[in-house]
């Protein structure tokens, strides 16, 4: 249920520690087709319990090994139901997990003075070095929302600056031939090849802290239709003119409802980020489109006079429910306008 191999292997949880409210963990194993990325980035997994028998037909390993293989810290028998209330007193914390038991509190203190996310560039690390073509999409048996696919085939070329596979296995799903690249790939090369759309992906970190990012962004919009999810969200928000805030504790899970203030449907989505843009500072012609009904923050943007959709939340799950998986199909359908226009 808790699905921490997706979680693990997000590349948007680098620099953090992940610490699960679901007590029971580790009980279905981990597999092979469960990757969301080559490696898992982020700090350390803290969590209640971890269950000392593993059993699923695709189980390859346990979770312990897995994690110990990766050289990823993983932490059991904490009280995470008290950590959980004291971060959504205070907010998201500093955490330091050391297997050194020599250290005292004090340099434990000094330790997690050392490391703050603010300010600081995470895409470099998790982002690829090198331009590659994608073309697995979602095995048969998983697949869904498979009617009403007219079989053209678009050309996307996807920014990753920590892209999950699940957003390029939905995109090959939906027939789309794509073209990974690099964080820092020039948006003068991708104008070059021509694509029917740019995908901006999720990602780590402060979107202020990547400032080279907005300029790319900025350079490809009204040029091509664009979608931007999570942290390319966050990054289009900012190319628009508009302005990102760190939140208090973010939003992280698969239970977020979501409204969508075209269809008026509520989705509950999978979430995960600490930053958001702020609706107030966009220019004029920019739509809401989506809110979180939580909070109301923004959790979706629109400005159809330039072809470009975002959503603050992960359509492509890998954990979480299915709702969103239509947003996909728009920017499909966005690409194919584009396509008529020219
Ligand atoms: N999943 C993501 O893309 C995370 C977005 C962003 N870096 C944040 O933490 O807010």
């Amino acid at each position: 249920m808790p699905r921490y191999q997706e979680i693990l292997t997000d590349p948007s949880y680098a620099g953090q520690f992940v610490l699960m409210t679901n007590p029971h963990i580790g009980n279905t194993g981990v597999n092979f087709d469960d990757e969301e990325s080559m490696q898992c980035f982020l700090g350390g997994l803290v969590i209640r319990s971890l269950s000392i028998s593993t059993s699923n037909w695709r189980c390859a390993e346990t979770l312990g090994d897995y994690l110990a293989e990766r050289n990823i810290m993983g932490i059991y028998d904490v009280d995470t139901r008290a950590i959980t209330r004291r971060l959504r007193q205070d907010g998201s914390l500093i955490g330091v997990l050391s297997t050194e038991e020599s250290k005292t509190d004090e340099e434990l203190l000094e330790l997690s003075c050392s490391w703050d996310i603010i300010g600081k560039d995470l895409m470099l690390g998790v982002s690829c070095k090198t331009p590659y073509e994608w073309t697995d999409n979602t095995k048969s048996q998983w697949d869904f929302n498979a009617n009403g696919r007219d079989g053209n085939t678009f050309h996307v070329v996807a920014y990753d600056f920590g892209i999950k596979h699940n957003i390029l296995r939905r995109l090959a799903s939906y027939g789309c031939k794509i073209t990974v690249v690099p964080s820092t790939w020039p948006a003068s090369e991708t104008l070059k090849i021509k694509p029917d759309g740019v995908l901006f992906s999720n990602g780590p970190g402060d979107p202020s802290a990547v400032p080279y990012a907005v300029e790319t962004v900025k350079e490809i919009l009204g040029k091509l239709p664009v979608f931007g999810i999570c942290m390319g969200h966050q990054l289009l928000g900012q190319a628009l003119g508009g302005k990102t805030f760190k939140m208090k504790f973010g939003h992280h899970g698969g239970n977020h409802p979501v409204r969508n203030l075209r269809s008026g449907h509520v989705e509950i989505s999978a979430q995960n980020h600490n930053y958001a843009v702020d609706p107030a500072s966009l220019p004029e012609g920019v739509e809401v489109t989506h809110v979180n009904l939580n909070d109301g923050s923004c959790a979706g943007l629109a400005y159809p006079a330039q072809n470009i959709m975002s959503l603050q939340y992960h359509p492509e799950a890998s954990p979480g429910p299915h709702d969103s998986d239509n947003a996909f199909q728009e920017f499909i359908e966005l690409m194919k306008r584009a396509k008529e226009n020219t």
